[in-house]
């Protein structure tokens, strides 16, 4: 099976977090954490610096490894390494995404994420994070 190894960005803003909605392809409609795939010599968090300037036309910073999810979907593996981060420059803007929404860290079960982002939301509702 394929890997596809992607960097998703958890990104912060006091006690709550964005959550973008895919607008397109067989996951539409399902809620995430904002990224995509990693290019050729890209480490995980330079590619969700560029994914998110690419999708949401913002600059994050502070990043810091969160979790990395390991996934069988039916027809590939995912290997998503997720950052914490906050916006340190810029405006949102939609691109990639059909909708975003500030969730609150104690309301996450709000939306209805991704099935590989489950372990992410339950990580976030938990005592350390
Ligand atoms: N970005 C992101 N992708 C996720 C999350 N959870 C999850 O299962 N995925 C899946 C959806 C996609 O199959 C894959 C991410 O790839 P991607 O964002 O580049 O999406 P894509 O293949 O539709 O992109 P593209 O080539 O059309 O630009 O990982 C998440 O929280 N964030």
């Amino acid at each position: 099976m394929k890997t596809l190894h992607v960097a998703a960005a958890i990104i912060v803003d006091g006690n709550r977090i964005l959550a973008a909605q895919r607008g397109y392809g067989p996951m539409a409609g399902g809620w995430e954490f904002p990224g995509g795939k990693l290019e050729t010599g890209e480490t995980g968090w330079e590619a969700c610096v560029r994914e998110i300037r690419e999708e949401l036309e913002v600059t994050v910073g502070d990043g810091c490894h969160f979790v990395t999810v390991e996934y069988d979907y039916p027809d590939f593996h995912l290997s998503m390494e997720c950052f914490t981060c906050r916006i340190v420059d810029g405006t949102l803007h939609l691109h990639a995404h059909s909708h975003l929404r500030w969730v609150q860290k104690d309301n996450l079960q709000a939306v209805h994420w991704l099935p590989a982002d489950l372990e992410v939301v339950e990580k976030l509702e938990g005592p350390l994070a």
